[in-house]
């Protein structure tokens, strides 16, 4: 672990260096802005304590910097009796706490030990963990690491930002940030920023006093104002204008918002979540997403990966989807045939789960005799798989029934794996492998049992016993 101490007094930065004892545990020093910026960039800084003299540098928030690099990161400020007061009201800029000087090394060690431990040992995060971890979020390294940010960012009032492709689940888990967070009985409020009207948004955001423009008849609520006690999500923010990007920024600095032709401020506690599937790095570069406004929204972020990048999460993303419909549409689905399973575990999924979401509905209503078959999905799910699939498969050979390793020409094509079973990191067991080799051959054979067993270079018999074995119906 990194711990960095930040405090302009070189007595203080002397005193601790010469008394740390936390063998494991990495101390940084810096004595001022420059050097406490490049430090942040140029190493992974777990824990901070920073002197609040130096939490601002030409405008730039610290905290929001370090937690633009490691959004894990956790930060605890230095005050004296003088300035408690103004290191309180930095806390709702993302530190987890203050502490007044003189501080004993002592006290310093077991802040950053105690953090360390928590990380581990959270509690809550083990039960979400536990909840949702290989089921609708998915066991890949990128999810681990959502879940574990969700757990610490949902109890805290900082923004966030979620970024990823479109119908990838943002909203998902800006619900999911919600609930679990103290405001969970209290309003979330979505809004599409792109989907209102650009004269409309400053109104609709933060309210109208009537009179104040034209159709403005009554006094109006924004959804600032709806959403207080709670969380709005900001969704496609990139598309805010300027002048709007300004109030927004105005609003997370003070948490006072006034309605358009009123003089009068409201202070609102809101907690802002936002949402792009936009490049807002390039937006920055081309000056039409403000730099400030990015920081203070990424104090933590959170990128949720496309769906083809975490197939293995396909199979209970489909059970929930299908008891979802199965209810709304009065049917009851026993099975999906096993050329249909290939497919939804094949597909590219270009629009993502809600993409998912809309082939299972749609399977749903096409379903006969409680089975979702392959030409109850949409065309370009039945035929793109097994298309791509048979252009990356070899020519077949000629097996003889003795040779036992029928997945050979399989397992030592790589671009195979990638395509036809999932994400080149998958690892799976060769046991599923089998399974999904079988229903890849039985796709290919159109179910003729005796050309499957011949491809494969096994009898009829073993074939049999391999369907048995893997529950593959025909
Ligand atoms: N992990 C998940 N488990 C169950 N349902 C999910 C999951 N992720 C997304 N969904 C569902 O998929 C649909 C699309 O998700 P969502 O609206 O969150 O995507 P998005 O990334 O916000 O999309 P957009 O960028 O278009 O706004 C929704 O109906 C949502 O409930």
């Amino acid at each position: 672990m990194n711990v960095l101490l930040a405090d302009a007094d070189r007595r203080v930065i002397d005193h601790v260096t010469s008394t740390w004892s936390l063998s494991d545990v990495s101390l940084f020093t810096v004595l001022n802005s420059t050097a406490l910026f490049n430090t942040i960039e140029e190493n992974h800084i777990d824990f901070a304590f920073i002197d609040i003299s130096l939490l601002l540098h030409k405008d730039v928030d610290v905290i929001s910097f370090l937690k633009s690099h490691n959004p894990d990161a956790e930060v605890i400020l230095l005050c004296t009796q003088s300035t408690a007061k103004e290191a309180e009201k930095a806390l709702s800029h993302g530190a987890a706490s203050y502490l007044v000087k003189p501080v004993e090394v002592r006290t310093l060690e077991d802040v950053a030990k105690k953090y360390l431990q928590g990380l581990e040992h959270s509690s809550s995060y083990r039960e979400l963990q536990d909840h949702l971890l290989g089921n609708l979020l998915g066991d890949t390294p990128e999810m681990q690491k959502i879940l574990r940010l969700l757990n610490k960012v949902a109890p805290t009032t900082s923004s966030v930002l979620i970024t990823g492709e479109s119908g990838s689940g943002k909203e998902f888990i800006a619900r999911i940030v919600h609930r679990l967070s103290k405001r969970a009985n209290e309003p979330f409020v979505a809004v599409n920023c792109s989907a209102i009207p650009e004269n409309l948004v400053e109104s609709e955001l933060f309210g109208s006093k009537k009179g104040s423009f034209t159709g403005a008849t009554a006094d109006k609520k924004g959804l600032f104002e709806e959403a207080n006690g709670g969380t709005l999500f900001l969704d496609e923010i990139g598309d805010l204008s300027l002048a709007t990007q300004v109030k927004l920024l105005r609003f997370l600095q003070s948490h006072e918002t006034r309605r358009v032709g009123e003089t009068e401020t409201r202070y609102l506690d809101v907690r802002i979540i936002a949402a792009t599937n936009a490049d807002l790095s390039k937006a920055m570069a081309n000056k039409t997403f403000r730099e400030d406004l990015y920081y203070r929204l990424n104090t933590f972020h959170l990128n949720v990966p496309p769906l083809r990048e975490r197939r293995s999460t396909i199979p209970s993303l489909v059970k929930y989807f299908i008891l979802q419909f199965e209810k709304e549409q009065n049917k009851l689905i026993q099975k999906i045939e096993p050329a249909a399973q290939m497919a939804l575990a094949t597909y590219n999924y270009p629009g993502n789960v809600r993409e998912l979401e809309n082939i299972i509905e749609h399977a749903i209503v096409l379903s006969e005799n409680g089975t979702i078959r392959l030409e109850d999905l949409p065309e370009e799910l039945s035929s793109q798989p097994l298309r791509q699939n048979k252009e990356l498969l070899p020519a077949p050979k000629k097996h003889s029934p003795s040779n036992e390793e029928p997945f050979e020409s399989v397992q030592s094509n790589s671009e195979v794996k990638a395509i036809g079973y999932g994400n080149p990191e998958e690892i799976i067991t060769l046991d599923e492998l089998e399974k999904r080799h079988i229903l890849h051959a039985l796709d290919v054979c159109k179910g003729n049992k005796t050309e499957v067993a011949e491809r494969l270079g096994i009898s009829r018999a073993t074939l049999w016993r391999k369907l048995k074995d893997h529950k593959i119906e025909i």
